[in-house]
């Protein structure tokens, strides 16, 4: 007897299809309470599986990744619009490998290294224009991510402006992708003969294969920019450049890899610059966790000079931070689904070849059994094996630095990997760019909270105006923070000047 995994009531026809909102992953983390840690779901005819808890997700999506790593067919985001070359969209097969291999040395922990320098860089010019012009906060760490990521993809130099059109379209690309990404997007998802329908009476048809050509026209010329360069013989150090070196051995045509380029680009820059956003909201609601980084910086760097990589080792609270944010807002919460590529049981439970399994990352990132009571608050606190578990209290200024408290991370909880939180994903399918992200994230929010004061404006009764962090906007895929303005002010008087000195130095 096969017996789906436990799960809410649908329609007929339509299934649970109209249950679902834009922010399906707080439901399913509230019939996480009534059907358990593994649930299914019928979306016009296709089975979803949500997995709700670390042991499950880990239990499939990692132990069981040779089978769990497909993708679901997405006709308008992986065939038309992207022409099977997103990595990101592809689902298991010989491309998606051959990609995954060639993105892994690119991305890898060691071969990450080569860009620290031009990370560091980049934090400096952010700091220095968040210290300018505060009240545009989120367009500096929107500006500093898109740098950094294109410069580290097609080389320093390439893009000097965040204005420059290449960059408008391939932001414009991945917009579309995760538009045609959501469920119920594209009606041919749902009736797959569509996809046959001649172009001149499916406009949807027309548009994503005219985007497709004209994204590829970009994307190959930025590849053979770099190809150029090194063929002139000066190049410097970027993944396109590694890909092109290594193009023979893993055999990427060069159409794959100018798509690959693109979808690093894609999926690095708003993520990472959501995740500061949210660093961000913090530092205004929890005060206190400035307070402590901010003492394990002036004990560690000193005023005198910004915070280096070289630092990293000594600053165990910035690095817990960077993990809490990412643990705290992940910025995809219901995770990017994976495809079950043959039928499985699980626990007496049978799921079927094809189904589309959902990580909820929420759910998960808050678990209260994993996390403690406090699971929903800010406090990097919980990732360090020090014997204080929390820092002073909101207003209280009395926090001395103890390097014997903060010396390391404490290990991460079970089924987190290395990373104390599943908001990078699982399996075969893991984020590739979590090495690069988790550096970005540290020198940011070290040189950040080095240089700058966070604090709530007021308003006109003196009372404190702080953002609004129980509501989120998102597109179905990626959460945002809600819109919302602070004070950012330098933290001491000598800030401008080492910062001016830091630029030159590079
Ligand atoms: C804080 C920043 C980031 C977060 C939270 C994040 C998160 C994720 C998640 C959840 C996935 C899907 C994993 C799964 O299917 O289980 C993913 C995939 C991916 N990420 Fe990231 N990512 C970040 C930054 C980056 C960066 C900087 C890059 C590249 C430079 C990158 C490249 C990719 C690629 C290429 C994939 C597709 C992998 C595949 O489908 O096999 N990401 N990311």
């Amino acid at each position: 007897y096969r017996k789906l995994p436990p799960g809410p009531r649908g329609v007929p026809l339509l299934g649970n299809l109209l249950q679902l909102s834009m922010q399906p992953w707080q439901l399913f983390t509230e019939w996480k309470d009534i059907y358990g840690p593994i649930i299914s779901l019928n979306l016009v005819g296709h089975t979803v599986i949500v997995l709700n808890d670390h042991k499950v997700a880990s239990d499939l999506l990692d132990q069981r990744s040779a089978i769990y790593s497909g993708r679901p067919r997405s006709i308008v985001g992986s065939e038309f619009l992207t022409g099977g070359l997103s990595l990101a969209f592809l689902s298991y097969g010989e491309t998606s490998k051959r990609m995954r291999r060639s993105t892994h040395e690119a991305l890898s922990k060691s071969g990450v290294k080569d860009y620290l320098r031009l990370q560091s860089m980049e934090a400096a010019i952010m700091t220095k224009g968040l210290l300018d012009e505060p009240a545009k906060f989120d367009a500096h760490l929107l500006r500093t991510t898109t740098s950094i990521t294109t410069n580290i993809i097609y080389g320093a130099d390439t893009m000097r402006r965040a204005t420059d059109p290449a960059i408008k379209q391939i932001s414009a690309f991945m917009a579309r992708a995760l538009r045609a990404a959501q469920p119920g997007a594209y009606l041919v998802e749902l009736f797959t003969w569509m996809k046959y329908m001649p172009t001149w009476l499916a406009k949807w048809k027309r548009d994503a294969l005219e985007h497709y050509n004209s994204d590829s026209k970009v994307f190959e010329s930025l590849f053979d920019g770099v190809a150029e360069k090194i063929a002139k013989g000066d190049e410097q150090p970027s993944i396109v450049a590694s890909l092109i070196s290594q193009q023979k051995r893993h055999g990427l045509t060069k159409a794959e890899s100018s798509w690959l380029a693109a979808t690093f680009y894609g999926a690095g820059v708003e993520t990472t610059a959501g995740v500061l956003v949210f660093f961000i909201q913090a530092m205004l609601h929890y005060p206190h966790v400035q307070e402590r980084a901010q003492a394990e910086l002036d004990a560690v760097v000193g005023r005198s000079r910004m915070p280096t990589f070289e630092d990293m080792e000594n600053l165990p609270y910035i690095r817990a931070i960077a993990r809490e944010a990412l643990r705290w807002k992940p910025v995809g919460p219901g995770g990017m689904p994976h495809m079950l590529m043959e039928d499985d049981w699980y626990d007496g439970y049978f799921i079927p070849k094809g189904a589309i399994v959902l990580p909820n990352i929420w759910a998960m990132n808050r678990n209260p059994e994993v996390y403690g009571p406090d699971a929903t608050e800010f406090r990097p606190e919980r990732f360090l094996a020090s014997s204080r578990s929390s820092s002073p209290v909101d207003g209280m200024s009395s926090y001395t630095y103890r390097p014997e408290d903060d010396a390391i991370l404490a290990p991460a909880p079970r089924y987190t990997k290395e990373e104390g939180h599943v908001t990078y994903g699982y399996g075969r399918r893991i984020c590739p760019g979590r090495f690069l992200a988790n550096n970005s994230l540290f020198i940011d929010i070290a040189c950040m909270l080095w240089g700058c004061s966070f604090t709530p404006l007021v308003d006109a009764s003196g009372q404190k105006i702080l953002p609004d962090i129980k509501n989120h906007t998102s597109d179905g895929i990626i959460l945002r923070a809600m819109p919302f303005e602070c004070d950012i002010t330098p933290r001491f008087p000598e800030v401008a000047d080492v910062i001016a000195q830091t630029e030159e130095s590079f």
